[in-house]
């Protein structure tokens, strides 16, 4: 119950369906009482004396009754069926702004294809129960209800005796929830891991095929389905195990019935209709009961994706934004960037940067080299605020980014990642996914800055182009190329090109810095890069070795000491000619 009761906010407020619901299901289930009502009636006033004048009524009334009925149970599906669909709405809207709120650390070990099942399967569990099932859990109660209370007017004896076997019914079924629930969490688990490897199967069928890995991938496919299968196998033991005891019991009931009740009928203490009424009410008590295992499965499922659900809902978010934080303006940012003895290490891990300090002031191009793992993109992301400082302080323009509000700190960061990800849409959309205000114009300048706009012009729909998910059809180089378009058209006081131009070819990558020269007059920049030619104008160069800078400054003071900046640059340009303005540089010498 503990799910439902933290899962109210997003059903109470839609209760005038759950009492309208519930009103016509009670409605039904009342009128289904006439029924036996009338068979007594019939055996008793009609049939026994021979008195056949109210048999034109009696049809008419049934006519009557089944009718209105139906039109209740119609009611109440339609109500109950609008309940489930706007809870599964906003229970779906819910999950989708927590995916978004949720910060970086979730991210490092969230699994897609989990999070799909989540607001699916799980979802449509929920809406299934909270729309159709809960109101037949409650039809089973209001039908015992109704049902016994008759029994007992007509024979309280006979009911007492014949519903003898019905609180073990009830215990069996407690007993069959209590199991079945932990098989059906199992379950919806092993879906999940079921739909990550389809989702990652998917995701990677470039790597896959190119490894010819397919045979793996279809084995490790068959060992989750297997899972699966071997879950719903479990379930379904569970179910041969109890199902047949609760069928029994129910069927004790009918015995028990008709040898007492026949004795009565004997006894005279009981009419012939009034034993045939009570066959009848017999099974609108017991016929729910044979649907118990399939209410308390239903029940147990969404029960289950509830909690899955709620996992998410309440999942901590390790980054926000603290009260009263400051909201940067746009209009007056400067993009002073300062990094004071900041350490910090990933979870469970050896320090990823450590005691690393400078300052950007306005306008100034901060280069950052170092091999695979030295601490480079987390620098950035620690800019970002992705991850929360806890040694040492990061500002901007003076303000520690602690106390500034997440989302205006990062609308005044673009970054071009290594990896680019396009959206499923236009190249245009894909431009202007930073700024949707953007003019075609803006987009465009954006696109020849980054020299993208001759590639776009050439595409058949120019930049209508529709580009795939992960921009299947463009070249690596021509994905980056959209991707820095999309940074310079936010116009952003600090920029950061994360490996940015790895992929584009040395010339295109000087037409690209040659541009963003231009853009980046006033902003501050941070350049990540393996290429001493992307890092050689900039105003300070961090050279990073296992998360601590070794080196520091501008490129010309740099090559002039042995170290491993000279290093990369010998391996970088060894091959060319020695120009005059360059000193003759040994491995570890000095000019
Ligand atoms: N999300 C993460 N979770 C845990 N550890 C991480 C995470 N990201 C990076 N690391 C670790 O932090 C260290 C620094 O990684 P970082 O990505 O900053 O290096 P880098 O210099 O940018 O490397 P590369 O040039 O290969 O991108 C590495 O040891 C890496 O394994």
């Amino acid at each position: 119950m503990e799910v439902f009761r933290q899962l109210k906010p997003y059903y109470w407020v839609e209760r005038k369906f759950i009492f309208a619901s519930i009103l016509c299901l009670a409605a039904a289930t009342a009128l289904g009482l006439v029924y036996p009502n009338l068979l007594r009636y019939l055996i008793d006033d009609v049939v026994k004396p021979q008195n056949w004048e109210p048999v034109p009524l009696l049809s008419l009334a049934v006519v009557f009754v089944v009718s209105l009925k139906g039109f209740m149970n119609f009611l109440s599906g339609f109500f109950g069926g609008r309940l489930g669909n706007r809870v599964a709405y906003r229970l779906r809207n819910a999950s989708y702004a927590k995916l978004q709120e949720l910060s970086y650390p979730y991210y490092d070990t969230a699994k897609t294809g989990d999070l799909m099942s989540r607001l699916t399967a799980d979802l449509e569990a929920i809406r299934q129960f909270i729309g159709f099932g809960f109101a037949q859990v409650l039809n089973v109660f209001l039908m015992i209800l109704f049902g016994g209370i008759m029994m007992l007017t007509m024979d309280w004896q006979l009911t007492l005796v014949t519903l003898v076997a019905i609180p073990f019914l009830a215990f069996t079924a407690v007993r069959f929830e209590k199991n079945i629930h932990p098989a059906f969490r199992e379950m919806r688990q092993a879906l999940s891991h079921m739909t990550t490897a389809v989702q990652e199967n998917i995701t990677g069928v470039r790597t896959v095929k190119s490894f010819a890995r397919e045979s793996h991938e279809v084995e490790k496919f068959s060992a989750r389905s297997a899972e699966y299968q071997t879950n719903q196998v479990g379930a379904a033991t569970i179910w041969a195990r109890y199902f047949p005891l609760m069928e029994l019991l129910a069927n004790v009931s009918v015995v028990i019935l008709l040898i007492f009740g026949g004795m009565r009928v004997i006894d005279q203490h009981l009419t012939l209709g009034e034993l045939v009424a009570f066959f009848s009410l017999i099974w609108y008590i017991i016929g729910p009961m044979w649907g118990i295992g399939f209410h308390i499965n239903n029940y147990t499922q969404s029960k289950a994706s509830g909690e899955r659900v709620l996992e998410l809902l309440n999942q901590f978010v390790h980054v926000k934004s603290v009260p009263d934080a400051v909201v940067l303006d746009k209009d007056h940012v400067k993009g002073h960037v300062r990094f004071e003895n900041v350490t910090f290490n990933y979870a469970d891990k050896e320090p990823a940067v450590v005691d690393i300090s400078f300052d950007a002031p306005p306008g100034t191009v901060i280069g950052l080299l170092g091999g695979t793992g030295s601490g480079k993109s987390t620098i950035i992301q620690l800019l970002m605020h992705a991850y929360n400082v806890k040694q040492g302080k990061i500002s901007v323009d003076g303000l520690d980014i602690r106390q500034l509000d997440v989302h205006s700190l990062r609308s005044q960061i673009a970054t071009v990642f290594q990896e680019t990800f396009l959206f499923s849409a236009s190249i245009r959309d894909n431009i202007a996914y930073a700024d949707k205000d953007a003019t075609i114009e803006e987009i465009e300048r954006a696109a020849k800055l980054a020299k993208a706009h001759d590639f776009i012009m050439e595409l058949p729909l120019g930049y209508d182009t529709l580009v795939g998910e992960r921009g299947m059809g463009l070249s690596g180089g021509q994905k980056q190329r959209i991707a820095i378009a999309r940074a310079l058209i936010r116009n952003p006081h600090i920029l950061v090109l994360d490996d940015a131009t790895s992929a584009v070819d040395m010339e295109t990558e000087h037409e690209i810095q040659a541009g963003f020269k231009e853009l980046m007059k006033g902003r501050t920049t941070f350049i990540i890069a393996h290429r001493i030619s992307s890092l050689k104008d900039a105003d300070e160069i961090l050279v990073l070795d296992k998360g601590r800078i070794v080196q520091r400054g501008k490129h010309a003071s740099l090559i002039r000491q042995s170290g491993p900046y000279r290093d990369v640059y010998n391996i970088q340009y060894a091959d060319r000619p020695q120009q005059d303005d360059e000193p003759a540089l040994g491995k570890g010498g000095t000019a």
